[in-house]
């Protein structure tokens, strides 16, 4: 306790060793829960100190002005994640700008960014339309056969990892067809919560040392074969070595684009760096976006006039695009965008953002008439981002599912306040793919189903243990045929 007490920055008293996250230790809250809890005991303070496990001291970050000051504007003092991935165990992993350092993460953040522009997006629906109708197509067949109860965590895996497969590499991901295909195996080693769960969180966000004993992978080494294998395959039948090959017609996919990428700027289209990039458009592609839709098809089921609201506006817009659901369609449905708003705010991906001090900075001081605090390299700050999005100061009603209330705001508006996809600099460039393949799926299925809360559900609980938040049980769900002549 007393590292805090003697800077005279106030915080809570830690015990000894697992310092303030002792229920995060015990699986009894998620560390973003535990997060939470701090930050709503201080409400006068711009930052509290803290103590993480093993007592490594750290500042958890609370007001508006704080958030932005070290997300955007002091962003050079505060530039890596804290992840603890190790090079040589997960060499496919340690390419993800989410986990890349310094110069490596600018390199590779660069390089992908051109791919996510509203263009490129736009012209991945194509592989997008032909994943829903295959959705479509399962959903239909089961509810003909009156299973029409579905684990929709799994369901939108299937989907999203379709997606990811044919936008991302122009391959069959196959997970409606085959329940064995490889994509669909992939899901069983990652981020599902299991008994290994919270060594695991703990390896990644708080001991390299745990992670060097119990051999952790971000990304198990059966899938890092498995993917090298597949991207290595793909990107022969679209080059001889060091030319591209004349294909009968020029795919149109992430990878193609990236091939041309490196093409225009005379670089090597080495297999290290592409598997890499494959991999990151593999590892955040599917799992955010389809937790994002089971946990939003979960409140619509939970609330029948946002449900209703939503079909209409559907209806609306399809009619006037012939049925076709495209990137211009979607930017016609605001309401949606809205839903996904709301559910991100109450189910953010990332509870809690943690950024490492990479340059000394000098953290003003906490209350009128305190000292400023410098702040040693290496020091964690934790941007509590569901604490946020719960706020009563910040949200009115913040239990509340109301998507109205992102209805009329501009995207700066939300600079601070909304976190669900980071902030700044390291920002999500995903967010319009992940978005429009969401939007895309949740189309699809309104648009022909009503859904409601299965008879099977188990109680709603969010994971304790798992680093991305994720459903205990899952998530199960009852759809109806909609009458809509
Ligand atoms: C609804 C879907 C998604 C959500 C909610 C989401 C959320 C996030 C969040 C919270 C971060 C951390 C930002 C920060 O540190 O400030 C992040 C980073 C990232 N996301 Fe996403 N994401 C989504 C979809 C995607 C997709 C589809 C891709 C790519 C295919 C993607 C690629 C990335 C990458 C590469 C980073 C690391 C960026 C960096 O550190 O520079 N995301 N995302």
């Amino acid at each position: 306790w007393s590292f805090w007490h003697r800077h005279g920055i106030r915080g809570p008293r830690g015990v000894p060793i697992l310092g303030n996250m002792s229920e995060f230790f015990l699986g009894q809250k998620h560390y973003g829960d535990v997060y939470q809890n701090i930050y709503e005991a201080h409400p006068h303070l711009p930052y509290v100190g803290i103590y993480r496990l093993f007592n490594e001291p750290a500042v958890l970050v609370r007001s508006q002005e704080m958030i932005k000051e070290i997300m955007i504007r002091s962003f050079h003092h505060f530039q890596d994640n804290v992840l603890w991935v190790s090079r040589k165990r997960d060499p496919i992993v340690s390419f993800n700008p989410f986990v890349a350092k310094g110069d490596q993460w600018k390199n590779m953040r660069a390089e992908i960014l051109p791919i996510f522009t509203p263009n490129k997006v736009r012209a991945s629906f194509p592989h997008i339309n032909s994943i829903c109708r295959k959705l479509e197509a399962f959903v239909s067949q089961k509810v003909k056969n009156s299973e029409n109860s579905f684990e929709c965590k799994d369901l939108f895996s299937k989907y999203t990892l379709d997606v990811v497969a044919s936008a991302g590499y122009g391959l069959d991901g196959a997970s409606f067809t085959n329940t064995k295909s490889d994509f669909t195996q992939l899901v069983e080693h990652l981020f599902m919560p299991n008994n290994w769960s919270l060594l695991e969180t703990i390896a990644l966000l708080f001991s390299p040392l745990l992670g060097n004993i119990i051999k952790y992978c971000y990304a198990p080494p059966q899938v890092q074969h498995w993917l090298r294998g597949i991207i290595e395959k793909v990107l022969e039948s679209r080059r001889s070595p060091g030319t591209l090959k004349e294909l009968p017609s020029k795919p149109n996919d992430f990878l193609q684009w990236l091939i041309d990428g490196r093409q225009k700027s005379h670089e090597p289209i080495d297999v290290p760096t592409m598997v890499g990039h494959c991999g990151t458009f593999l590892l955040e592609g599917f799992e955010t976006s389809s937790s994002l839709m089971a946990f939003a098809l979960y409140e619509y089921a939970k609330h029948p006039s946002v449900q209703e609201r939503l079909q209409n506006e559907i209806d609306d817009v399809l009619a006037r695009y012939s049925g076709e659901i495209s990137y211009e369609a979607i930017q016609e449905m605001p309401y949606l965008g809205a839903t996904l708003y709301e559910t991100l705010r109450l189910y953010p991906p990332m509870m809690a953002l943690l950024k490492h001090c990479t340059k000394e900075f000098e953290l003003p001081a906490q209350s009128p008439g305190g000292k400023s605090f410098i702040v040693p390299e290496g020091m964690v700050f934790v941007i509590p981002v569901k604490a946020v999005h719960y706020d009563g100061e910040l949200y009115e009603n913040p239990l509340l599912f109301q998507p109205e209330r992102f209805l009329d705001q501009s995207d700066s508006s939300r600079n601070g306040l909304f976190l669900g996809f980071g902030e700044g600099p390291r920002m999500c460039p995903g967010m319009r793919f992940g978005l429009a393949q969401s939007k895309a799926g949740i189309i699809t299925l309104l648009s022909k189903y009503s859904v409601s809360i299965s008879e099977n559900s188990k109680p709603f609980k969010i994971s304790t243990t798992t680093f991305l938040t994720a459903p205990q049980e899952g998530i199960w769900i009852s759809f109806k045929e909609r009458n809509t002549k």
